[in-house]
């Protein structure tokens, strides 16, 4: 499990330091399964999890939203049968921020419980 876990994120400011092209490497491998995507000009990560059908989809969308509000950091989620999209960036700065690797990180944690 990556450290990632054991971090809180920060508020989110307009004048926050995007993840530099120098640190997302290192960051990418502590989440190995999640993609980064570019739309509309906005760098995010993305990761399809994959379940036996709606409800067990929706349950992990539930338990997703409840970390979105603890961390005061929030996702888009796209709920389909069988399937949840999570997609992290950070709408203030419309880029990467060390938040989205935490919460990244912190959705996969949630997984395992
Ligand atoms: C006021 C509120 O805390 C801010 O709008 C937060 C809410 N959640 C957020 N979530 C994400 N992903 N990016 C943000 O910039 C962001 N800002």
């Amino acid at each position: 499990m990556s450290e990632l876990t054991a971090m809180k994120c920060e508020a989110c400011r307009a004048d926050a330091p995007k993840v530099s092209d120098e640190e997302l490497p290192a960051l990418m491998r502590q989440i190995p399964d999640w993609t980064p995507v570019v739309r509309e000009g906005i760098l995010q990560l993305e990761r399809v999890y994959k379940f036996k059908n709606f409800k067990s989809a929706w349950a992990f969308h539930g338990k997703v939203a409840e970390l979105a509000e603890a961390e005061g950091h929030h996702p888009a989620l796209l709920l389909e049968w069988g399937k949840l999209t999570v997609t992290w960036w950070s709408h203030s700065i419309k880029g990467l921020h060390k938040n989205d690797f935490i919460c990244a990180a912190k959705t996969d944690a949630l997984l395992l419980e």
